[in-house]
């Protein structure tokens, strides 16, 4: 046995500052994260998860409260860990704030109280609102793209404007706080920002660019909310939040154990995890496999109106003066909620460790196609109306296969969003950087690389997001920092490269198109309900 030396016995050097934090409030959990100013070394974090409320079909909802308190309690679970590891929290030179984007939050601005529950991004109870919107188009155009000049957007339940004007229609407490000018509207980092900053006692009422681009409010030029926008929507200037940069100063912390810290950060989640792949060039893009996938293309400072079903978005503008950046996004509303799905709904899974050994326990997928449209099909589709099937079942399916056929449908709807990219920019992608939660599965990337034919580039650390968001910190606090520096010393992203031949890869691809036609429209090609009651069977 080794005799124990001076060296192992010693305590761990402890970890010295300066520090910078990031709060990163996603879909299905919130984490606190302390990184080292300037690099990308977590010295600790502390991640809770958030619960959703589905009241209805399609709804989904979080506890505003519940949200705070569930922050709250990652900053202190983080900053214990900090001290237990001889760090000092007075080191923490500031914070940034990323968050899951569009999740729409109203409160009483006497008493700070939200006066309903946050409408969560995938909520689909506004397809209605769609409807009705839709009909005022001038011409009887009903085109969903009538909007996109002004705000890059489709029109969608997706995003926050037409959330809010669900609210102004159909909540009364809403709708007479609006009347009344008592109401705040914010999206989760407003909603963070002004309770961290005080509250009711002169908390900031700000957001940013990233952010305010998913409202259909905000005009994609000029960066500002748009009256023409807001005279569609219906919906009052006096209730949006002040849109700032994503790196700036924007308040002090009021109380609790980070008082008197500077929150200097606030971008979205997809748009933070752009800034932490470091994809800060023209024609760089990253995917982010979380509660949904989120591609997002940089296109630099030029906005690119997608002709193929992608959406044009803030990505980042780091200072006040700054130049903004723009990005093509891709979105995928269900990702990893589709294995939450198995798990939950129907008992295929106990937890998302299992799903790379199931799946890998089969040799493919024994042509069964899953197309997990729960809420509709967001990019390129934008079809609200599609539902999720599972196709090409046979009496030698097994729970595997499907598992397998879940992993392989995040992966062809990426392939369905580079398809369209190739069409709006010309240049096919050579590779794709890739982080959030459903990464740590190996098969996974391995199935992605093959189904798109690309290099699969893995993070080198799992939270971009909040690198992104900590990054934009530090930038407004010190000048001199260089972004684009290299972060880490732990050596090059692992490489995943394609391992079936093109061929294979068209005829998966093609049968994939089969199983997203008949999910397509499903809602609406289903026989009205009077009829549907008479049927009887033949
Ligand atoms: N090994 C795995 N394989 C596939 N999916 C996974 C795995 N581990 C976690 N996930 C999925 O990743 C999602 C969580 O990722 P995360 O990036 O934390 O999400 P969010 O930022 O939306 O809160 C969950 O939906 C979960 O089902
Ligand atoms: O919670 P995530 O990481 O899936 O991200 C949610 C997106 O921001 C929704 O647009």
């Amino acid at each position: 046995m080794d005799s124990p030396t001076s060296e192992t016995t010693s305590p761990p050097p402890a970890p010295f500052g300066p520090f910078v934090g990031a709060i990163d409030e996603g879909t299905t959990s919130a984490r606190f994260i302390i990184f080292r100013a300037g690099t990308d070394e977590i010295v600790c974090f502390h991640q809770i998860e958030v619960e959703s409320i589905f009241q209805k079909e399609g709804w989904c909802e979080q506890d505003p409260m519940a949200i705070i308190k569930t922050v709250n309690e990652c900053i202190d679970g983080a900053c214990k860990k900090l001290v237990a590891v001889g760090g000092k929290v007075e080191d923490i030179i500031t914070i940034g704030i990323t968050n899951q984007r569009e999740s729409t939050v109203v409160w009483d601005r006497h008493t700070g109280q939200p006066l309903v529950n946050a409408i969560i991004w995938l909520d689909n109870r506004t397809t209605t609102t769609v409807e009705e919107l839709l009909e005022t188009i001038p011409n009887n155009a009903r085109n969903i793209n009538y909007l996109r000049p002004l705000c890059g957007l489709p029109l969608s339940p997706y995003f926050s404007g037409v959330k809010l004007r669900w609210l102004r229609d159909n909540v009364p407490v809403v709708n007479q706080a609006f009347s009344k000018g008592s109401a705040m509207f914010g999206t989760i980092d407003t909603w963070l920002m002004y309770n961290l900053t005080g509250g009711k006692h002169g908390g900031v009422h700000k957001t940013d660019v990233t952010n305010a681009s998913r409202t259909m409010l905000m005009n994609i030029e000029t960066l500002q909310w748009d009256l023409n926008l807001l005279k569609f929507f219906g919906l009052p200037k006096s209730i949006l939040p002040e849109i700032c940069s994503s790196a700036e100063f924007y308040g002090n912390i009021a109380q609790g154990v980070l008082k008197d810290i500077s929150i200097s950060s606030d971008l979205g989640d997809q748009q933070a995890a752009l800034v932490g792949q470091q994809c800060m060039a023209k024609g760089q893009a990253k995917a982010t496999y979380g509660t949904g996938c989120f591609l997002l293309y940089n296109t630099g400072s030029s906005i690119v109106h997608s002709q193929h079903g992608l959406l044009t978005t803030v990505g980042y503008q780091l200072g006040r003066k700054a130049t903004p950046f723009y990005a093509l996004e891709g979105s995928v509303s269900i990702a990893g909620a589709a294995f939450n799905w198995l798990r939950d709904n129907i008992n295929l899974i106990q937890n998302s460790g299992q799903i790379e050994t199931m799946a890998s326990t089969v040799d493919n997928s024994l042509d069964v196609y899953f197309v997990p449209a729960f809420n509709g099909l967001y990019a390129p589709y934008w079809n609200q109306d599609a539902r999720g099937v599972i196709c090409g079942l046979s009496e030698e399916t097994t729970s595997e296969h499907i598992v397998r056929a879940t992993l392989e449908a995040v992966c062809f709807q990426v392939r369905d969003i580079l398809d369209s990219m190739h069409k709006d920019c010309k240049i096919p992608l050579a590779k794709l950087m890739v982080d959030g939660g459903m990464t740590v599965n190996n098969l996974f990337l391995q199935l992605q690389s093959d189904l798109v034919g690309i290099q699969v580039l893995r993070a080198k650390i799992a939270e971009t997001t909040a690198l992104g968001a900590a990054m934009a910190a530090y930038k407004a606090v010190e000048s001199r920092y260089q972004m684009e520096a290299p972060l880490s010393k732990s050596g090059p992203r692992e490489a995943i490269k394609p391992s079936i031949s093109a061929t294979d890869r068209n005829l998966r691809y093609q049968k994939w198109k089969m199983a997203i036609e008949r999910s397509l429209n499903w809602e609406t090609s289903t026989l009205p309900h009077g009829e549907r009651e008479a049927f009887d069977g033949p």
